[in-house]
């Protein structure tokens, strides 16, 4: 077969890339599919028997990788290190820059395979002589927001069959053809290893690890450093959290300032909040000319809604700077920044070091 005609689909047994394994075979692709072992929530591995019985039924090969131990060197010390550090970690968007599309085009290389494809809600673009990503036809579910980083060499060899679906048209079409387990199972909410409440995830980890003794009792304080109640341990709390802080004070308080060696909290009115500039570190542009120094560029630092304007430069020390038009609140360490054209061309993104 041509070359050209074979791809590897990354697998998770879950609704989108079971459809992307349909629409790719359809399309006349030789699909080879993967389910990578990233993380087993209460040790299931009922994705891995999806995955390998919808491969069967549709005959295409189906393998396996154990990247559980790179999982959780790479993503999930880097989620308890970085609330450690005080900052909001975005393991999501490091899976997808640094794990799962790097793996698949090395597994791909081995296997001799050009394509790669997942079922993400996301398209791709040419434009003068760069791929970008753009969102997916289904804005609620578009995913562009963690691809960022991604590079030439793995854009190029995208196929991303989800791009112009709807969710429930995924469903219906999974359905249309008998395959009901993929067209009625629930989407996954958040991160796959604390889908609910990070903090549990947290406390667990750290107990399992002999490290509870680092979360102590500490000190809410306001602005001018006068306390105001006891908090749980610092790690719990986020810059921007207003809920589940525990206090009832009579007027309406947000996280301000995680202050990890003081285990120390800073709370103050939203207003206190706002930050019109940001610096970025490990950094991906796609095309500089597409993003620097323009006045119409959009950034976006949350997964759903929040589009702010900007501009971008870099600065002396090779930071990303980014000037915003209009203050953000709940600008944390440790965030993602995705950058886009107003079309919604994704021009790159970077990780949040400071801001003011
Ligand atoms: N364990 C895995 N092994 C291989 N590929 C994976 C795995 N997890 C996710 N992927 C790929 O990444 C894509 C996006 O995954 P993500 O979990 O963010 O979204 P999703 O909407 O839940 O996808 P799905 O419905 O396919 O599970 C998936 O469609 C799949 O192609």
């Amino acid at each position: 077969m041509d070359e050209k005609k074979r791809v590897l689909l990354g697998m998770s047994g879950g609704t989108d890339s079971s459809v992307a394994a349909m629409l790719l075979q359809e399309a006349g692709y030789e699909v080879t599919g993967v389910t990578f072992r990233f993380y087993e929530l209460n040790g299931s591995v009922e994705y891995l028997e999806d995955a390998r019985h919808l491969a069967e039924r549709l005959g295409i090969e189906h393998i396996t990788y154990d990247a559980r131990h790179i999982f959780r060197e790479k993503i999930i010390t880097y989620f308890v290190d970085e609330y450690m550090a005080g900052h909001t970690p975005v393991p999501c968007t490091l899976c997808n820059n640094y794990l799962k599309w790097p793996l698949l085009a090395q597994l791909a290389d081995e296997m001799g395979i050009y394509h790669l494809a997942t079922g993400h809600y996301v398209r791709k673009m040419y434009l003068d002589g760069k791929y970008y990503i753009i969102p997916g036809m289904d804005g609620d579910k578009d995913q562009s927001f963690f691809l960022w980083g991604l590079k030439q060499d793995v854009l190029k060899r995208m196929l991303l069959p989800m791009g112009e679906m709807t969710k429930p048209y995924a469903r219906a079409y999974a359905s249309e053809r008998g395959f009901m387990k993929a067209a009625t199972k629930k989407d996954s909410l958040g991160v796959c290893f604390c889908p609910m409440d990070y903090r549990t995830f947290l406390r667990q980890y750290l107990a399992s690890n002999s490290l509870n003794a680092t979360l102590a009792k500490g000190r809410f304080i306001d602005e001018k450093g006068t306390f105001i109640a006891w908090h749980e341990g610092y790690p719990f709390y986020t810059i921007g959290q207003r809920r589940g802080l525990g206090i009832d004070l009579n007027r309406a308080v947000f996280v301000k300032e995680v202050r990890p060696s003081e285990n120390e909290i800073v709370l103050a009115s939203l207003q206190a909040l706002e930050k019109t500039e940001m610096w970025l570190k490990d950094w991906n542009i796609v095309d500089e000319c597409q993003l620097l120094d323009r006045k119409d560029i959009i950034v976006k630092i949350r997964y759903r809604k929040q589009k702010n304007f900007c501009t971008v430069n870099i600065d002396g020390e090779g930071l990303l700077h980014v000037r915003l038009h209009e203050p953000l609140t709940a600008v944390a360490p440790g965030q993602a920044a995705a950058f886009y054209r107003k079309d919604g061309l994704l021009l790159g993104g970077g990780i949040i070091t400071g801001s003011k």
